[in-house]
């Protein structure tokens, strides 16, 4: 077989590219893996994994400022900056080393460089042609271009999990999960902090009546959101400060910022693939792929994670499901198995944290007869032992058959007890089944008999 040429081809080394490579591999295949980057993806680079660093950061400081003169004595809590930025890449560095490390040991071919097709089973990196069976597109995702005047001064994601020092006045623009989350732990080191936020509400995949509580929380915190505000300009304003210009219901109105943030929602990130020459399918919102994760258009081509077209939310637990589906489809004679997403839980790192699986309540009492079960827990024993202030619940039941058909968490480990919920609903227990389980106690699973 030629140096040149592969049983697979993988593009990227995200959570997607690095399934299928691993699996493709472990089965005997000779692999090749691209990366534009560094080795490693953007969920334990400059995703998922850094970004929980810096909110248990801020979760630390919420806890202990609530506990102080209760649990303990806290005085002068501080986020140290550039402590926080050394401690995250004791988590990062390590990856980008290990992770080419390990793929060279397995038996794997690397490329550091920009992947374009050159032909339907061919692509260039670094003018190197490589040519190959199979394709495997996972290239994630990136920030949407913000086409606004000034839209350039706006830093993304990857440079806030960066920065040495916070300034004293940052402006979020978006109110989804990236702004939200970074805003929380912001507020928490002292800044003024502004989320401009277009639409009616933030965090839109979240129960409303639980983020209005976030909201009301996060306010007293610090954090002032700005909802039914686009943002429209970013201007300097002569020093190192900025005006951000917005409307707000039909109003023009402007803030001033030292740091501007992009949190304004990310797209597949295709435009650099040069996938036409690859006769592969695609529109903006990604890689056009059938139900076994197959390119529409080139057989050879399979594609999963953020970059491509499934409807699903773009998380690592969804990039897994369709990679492992890949690796299962990617050399059988013709590809017959489907990602079984079940149902998937979201959750928000905000402080506390805000998690959702299943149905809304309004889409919910479109098709059933639901029992909504709705309160703030603010004041359960629970909760107060531990000194949080911020807590509450929604669970929707189908009066008929007892099955949960959603449920809706705010605070304490509700990005923990989420996942009792999506065992549950996966297995269609029904809420009489979670209600007569023993938990551990004193523990907030423990709380979800009540709930239900
Ligand atoms: C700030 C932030 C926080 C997040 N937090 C969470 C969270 O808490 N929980 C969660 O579930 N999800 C989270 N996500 C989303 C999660 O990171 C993604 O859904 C996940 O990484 C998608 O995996 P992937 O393999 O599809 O792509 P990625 O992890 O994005 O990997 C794609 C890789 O492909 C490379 N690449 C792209 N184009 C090319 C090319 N032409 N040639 C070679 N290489 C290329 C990229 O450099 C990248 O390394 C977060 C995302 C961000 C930005
Ligand atoms: N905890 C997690 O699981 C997690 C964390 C971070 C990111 N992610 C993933 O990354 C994706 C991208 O995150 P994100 O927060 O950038 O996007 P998002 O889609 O969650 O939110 C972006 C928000 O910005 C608003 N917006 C867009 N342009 C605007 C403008 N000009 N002015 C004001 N508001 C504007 C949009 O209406 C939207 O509500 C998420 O959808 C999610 O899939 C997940």
């Amino acid at each position: 077989m030629s140096a040149t040429h592969f049983d697979v081809i993988v593009i990227g080394t995200g959570p997607a590219a690095s399934t299928v490579a691993e699996n493709a591999n472990e089965d005997g295949r000779r692999v090749a893996i691209v990366e534009a980057r560094e080795f490693g993806g953007t969920c334990a680079l400059r995703g998922c994994n850094p970004k929980k660093v810096y909110v248990n950061a801020a979760d630390l400081i919420d806890r202990s400022r609530a506990a102080n003169g209760k649990l303990i004595d806290a005085e002068r809590l501080a986020i140290n900056w550039p402590q926080l930025l050394s401690f995250k890449r004791e988590f990062t560095d390590p990856v980008v080393e290990k992770s080419e490390r390990s793929y060279l040991k397995k038996g794997m071919a690397t490329f550091h460089g920009q992947a374009s097709f050159d032909g339907p089973d061919a692509i260039l990196v670094n003018n190197v042609r490589l040519t190959a069976d199979r394709l495997f597109i996972g290239s994630g995702a990136r920030p949407r271009p913000l086409d606004i005047p000034g839209g350039e001064r706006a830093i993304h994601s990857d440079a806030f999990l960066e920065l040495a020092e916070i300034p004293s006045r940052v402006v979020f623009i978006g109110g989804g999960y990236i702004s939200m989350e970074f805003a929380c732990v912001v507020a928490r080191s002292g800044s003024e902090v502004t989320v401009l936020q277009q639409e009616e509400h933030v965090l839109s995949p979240f129960d409303a009546d639980l983020v209005s509580q976030l909201v009301e929380y996060s306010a007293r915190h610090g954090i002032n959101i700005h909802t039914s505000s686009q943002v429209n300009a970013i201007e300097s304003s002569g020093d190192a400060a900025m005006k951000v210009r917005y409307e707000q219901s039909g109003e023009e109105k402007w803030g001033e910022a030292d740091l501007v943030v992009h949190g304004a929602g990310r797209i597949p990130n295709v435009c650099d693939l040069n996938l036409k020459a690859g006769e592969i399918e695609y529109s903006d919102r990604g890689i056009t792929v059938d139900e076994f994760m197959r390119s529409v258009s080139n057989p050879r081509v399979y594609a999963a994670g953020d970059c491509a077209d499934t409807g699903k939310p773009m998380l690592t637990p969804t990039a897994n499901e369709e990679a492992r589906i890949v690796a299962k489809n990617l050399f059988a004679e013709s590809p017959s198995r489907r990602p079984d997403y079940g149902v998937i839980p979201q959750v928000a790192f905000t402080v506390p944290a805000i998690a959702a699986i299943g149905l809304s309540e309004s889409e919910a009492k479109r098709s059933f007869d639901v029992d909504v079960r709705h309160a703030d827990t603010s004041g359960w024993n629970s909760v107060r032992k531990s000194c949080q202030e911020c807590s509450g619940y929604k669970v929707l039941v189908d009066k008929q058959t007892d099955r949960i058909l959603g449920a809706h968490l705010l605070g304490p480990s509700a990005e923990e007890t989420i996942n009792l919920f999506a065992l549950a609903m996966k297995h269609d227990l029904t809420a009489t089944d979670l209600k007569s389980t023993l938990f551990a106690f004193p523990t907030f699973a423990s709380d979800v008999r009540q709930m239900v």
